[in-house]
């Protein structure tokens, strides 16, 4: 089969699948050249049909897991789990909190697949190469993508804890010339100049809302936009006063090429931010207003069960309409 070796070679894998160049038990990034981070439709095929295959499933709904947000795929019932690092052609996760598994099943009556852990631009993977899994999810038959992350809030309304659901984004990356479809575009993912405006699905927002005020926790959801930088150091004041002036409620290092790559193959998408930190836009002294990763952490397990409801009703509500 052909993939990528960890020098950025095109490669052949041995006989049972492993082509990821990280055999020495280290989880360090599979650096790829960046002209080959575009993956060919076939691998893209061979890998969806690696997971289709060995799990008799055909998920029609995807969810990757933010930082802490793991437990959202140990939700999922009858579950058949694949690690990262046995899925061929398939990146690592190498962050904390990030466990490195693809877990496929049953939720509230729908077949889904969730991605416990995702791949981020500062570990060192091209943007092409982050968002590639939402590829996969597609040709395993996914229709609906749903991203979740864990963001820092500069809207000053929001409180650590509270639930933004996106409803736009910035892209800061692409501000700097970097995207997830740079390279060959092949039209059977989708076209080469995508449209953006109303990516994030409003039907799905508007259900969102519903299903807060029904959890009684209305009045910590937010509707709001999200941008995503580099990393993996947090930002600056003046960065956070600019975000803010270009109308940036919550800030991140993911999703956004992720969503841009659901979009490009025309998934309908729903995603979200739980604010783990309160991003200060003034200068102080203080050291416990500096952003840190042990915080996101502890936040997001504080608040797994909100955000696992919320995701699990929203399900429920895709699969019943289907249904009816
Ligand atoms: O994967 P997400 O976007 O949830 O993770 C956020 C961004 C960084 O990876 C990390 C910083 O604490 O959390
Ligand atoms: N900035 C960037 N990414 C983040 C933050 C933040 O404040 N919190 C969680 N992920």
């Amino acid at each position: 089969m052909t993939g990528y070796n960890s020098n950025g070679e095109v490669a052949t894998s041995n006989g049972n699948g492993h082509s990821n160049g990280h055999s020495n038990g280290h989880k360090t990034a599979d650096y790829t050249a960046q002209e080959n981070a575009t993956y060919p439709y076939e691998v893209i095929q061979e890998i969806a049909d690696f997971i289709t295959k060995g799990s008799g499933m055909r998920p029609k709904i995807g969810i990757i897991c933010g930082s802490g947000l793991g437990s959202l795929a140990e939700i999922i019932q009858d579950p058949k789990i694949f690690e990262y690092e046995k899925i061929p052609n398939f990146p690592v996760s190498t962050v904390e909190g990030h466990a490195g598994k693809l877990v496929i099943g049953t939720l509230e009556g729908a077949t889904v697949m969730a991605m416990q852990g995702r791949f981020h631009f500062y570990e060192g993977y091209p943007l092409a190469k982050c968002s590639m899994p939402v590829r996969v999810m597609k040709l395993c038959g996914v229709e609906y993508l749903f991203a979740t992350n864990a963001a820092g809030g500069i809207n000053p309304r929001y409180a650590v804890g509270d639930i933004m659901l996106m409803h736009d984004h910035v892209n800061m990356l692409g501000f700097a010339g970097n995207s997830p479809l740079q390279g060959p575009n092949d039209p059977r993912f989708g076209p080469r100049f995508p449209a953006l405006v109303n990516s994030y699905n409003k039907e799905l927002i508007n259900k969102a809302i519903e299903i807060g005020k029904t959890m009684g926790i209305e009045s910590n959801v937010h509707v709001g936009v999200y941008s995503c930088l580099g990393g993996p150091n947090y930002e600056t004041i003046a960065e956070l006063k600019a975000l803010r002036m270009m109308g940036v409620d919550a800030v991140g290092m993911s999703t956004v090429h992720e969503v841009i790559t659901a979009r490009h193959c025309d998934m309908k998408v729903f995603a979200f931010s739980l604010i783990t930190n309160k991003c200060a836009t003034e200068y102080s002294d203080k050291k416990d207003e500096e952003a840190n990763h042990e915080e996101v952490m502890a936040v997001a397990k504080n608040r797994q069960k909100a955000c696992c409801e919320l995701v699990a009703r929203l399900v429920r509500e895709i699969h019943s309409n289907a249904a009816s």
